[in-house]
């Protein structure tokens, strides 16, 4: 506190002021008994002081001060090691470092830190019926949203965009625009092409440049023709192009091999139970609904945490996503999950 430093049991009577300490300029001289030094936050305590008095408890005059409010032993004073202690482990590895951890680092005396190096991605969005955001668009076409929607995620996740490219719908096309990103890239990420159709070229090009298989389609609602391949160190996902599916597969498949790429311990988001506020369908593929999570007294009369549904969610409803904090999953079956069941949601 910015006042006088004192000693506590010898602090009667006006004192008289022997010297200062600043902020970064430590008192050369110590407090004695019935003396006082002039301290600003932040200063060391001169050698001798054991209390603080804040200028608001003081008169001071002709070199003097008085202490109108009694001090403490300690009163207003921070010992070293009250935050960090000497050999003490304040992170772990494959923490993400944010600005608490960044200031705590710094504040632990590294000058620089170890850091992963931030995993290069490429996002290829496939599909002639593709038009730049804000451009005009003739019949059947659309924007392509998964392009700007993609690369806000993996930016999100420490990513370093390389290439955001749009493929057309043919197979030439395709395996040249893949070639490129596999030179350049850690996960090259494809919107679009992993399905069923006469135009799906995404599969076929990656495989004649030795992209290797590892699964196509998953048991889930939205997302069922997630594809997932590696050449080498190469990732490669290719994402359904419906924007609500291309979001949540991004989630569940891109994000934890972003974070397992930057050395994450637990690149798994981890799964809580929510009280779901409405009933939800079960069906014959898992559903990962957009929920809104919140907390509400049960009814033991103890706080829990509940998910309400953002709405309709196709996986062309991208309105669904907004407000959207949460992702529920619905386990396989028939019938429904009802209001008032628990089930797993993990946060987005
Ligand atoms: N016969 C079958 N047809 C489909 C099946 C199936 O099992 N059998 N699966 C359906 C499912 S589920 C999904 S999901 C889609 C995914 O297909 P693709 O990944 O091949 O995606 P596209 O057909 O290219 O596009 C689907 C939809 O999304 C729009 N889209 C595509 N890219 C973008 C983008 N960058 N920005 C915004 N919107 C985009 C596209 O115009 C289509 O409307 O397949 C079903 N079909
Ligand atoms: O899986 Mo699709 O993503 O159901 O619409």
């Amino acid at each position: 506190m910015d006042g006088f430093a004192v000693r506590h049991d010898a602090s009667s009577g006006p004192l008289p002021i022997v010297g200062e300490s600043r902020a970064g300029r430590p008192s050369p001289v110590s407090v004695g008994p019935g003396e006082a030094i002039r301290i600003s936050t932040g200063a060391p305590v001169p050698a001798g002081a054991d209390a603080v008095a804040r200028v608001e408890d003081t008169a001071e005059s002709d070199g003097r001060v008085e202490l109108t409010a009694a001090v403490a032993a300690g009163q207003n004073v921070r010992a070293a090691g009250e935050d960090l202690r000497a050999g003490e482990r304040v992170l772990e590895a494959g923490t993400r470092l944010g600005a608490a951890e960044l200031a705590v680092a710094v504040g632990a005396g590294a000058g620089a830190v170890v850091c992963a190096r931030r995993p290069r991605v490429a996002i290829l969005c496939t599909g002639d019926e593709l038009r730049e955001p804000g451009a005009p668009l003739g019949p059947g076409e659309i924007h392509n949203s998964n392009a700007v929607m993609l690369a806000a995620l993996a930016r999100r996740e420490g990513a370093e965009l390389v290439a955001d490219e749009r493929v057309a719908d043919e197979r030439d096309a395709t395996e040249a625009a893949f070639a490129a990103a596999l030179d350049d890239a850690d996960l090259v990420i494809a919107s679009g092409g992993v399905s069923v159709g006469p135009h799906d070229h995404v599969k076929p090009a990656l495989t004649a440049l030795g992209v290797e298989e590892r699964f196509w389609r998953v048991s889930l609602q939205p997302g069922k023709p997630t594809w997932f391949g590696t050449r080498g160190e190469r990732l490669v996902l290719g994402l359904p192009g419906n924007p609500v599916s291309s979001y949540v597969t991004f989630l569940l498949f891109a994000r934890p091999a972003l974070r397992a790429l930057q050395g994450a311990s637990a690149p798994l988001p981890p799964r809580e139970e929510a009280v779901l506020t409405t009933a939800l369908p079960r069906r014959g593929r898992e559903q990962v609904v957009r929920v809104r999570l919140a907390t509400a007294p049960g009814a033991d009369g103890r706080p829990h945490a509940t998910a309400t549904p953002t709405g309709p969610q196709g996986s062309h409803i991208t309105r669904s996503l907004l407000g959207a904090d949460g992702l529920a999953f619905v386990a396989i079956g028939d019938g429904e999950v009802a209001a008032g069941e628990s089930i797993p949601v993990e946060r987005i």
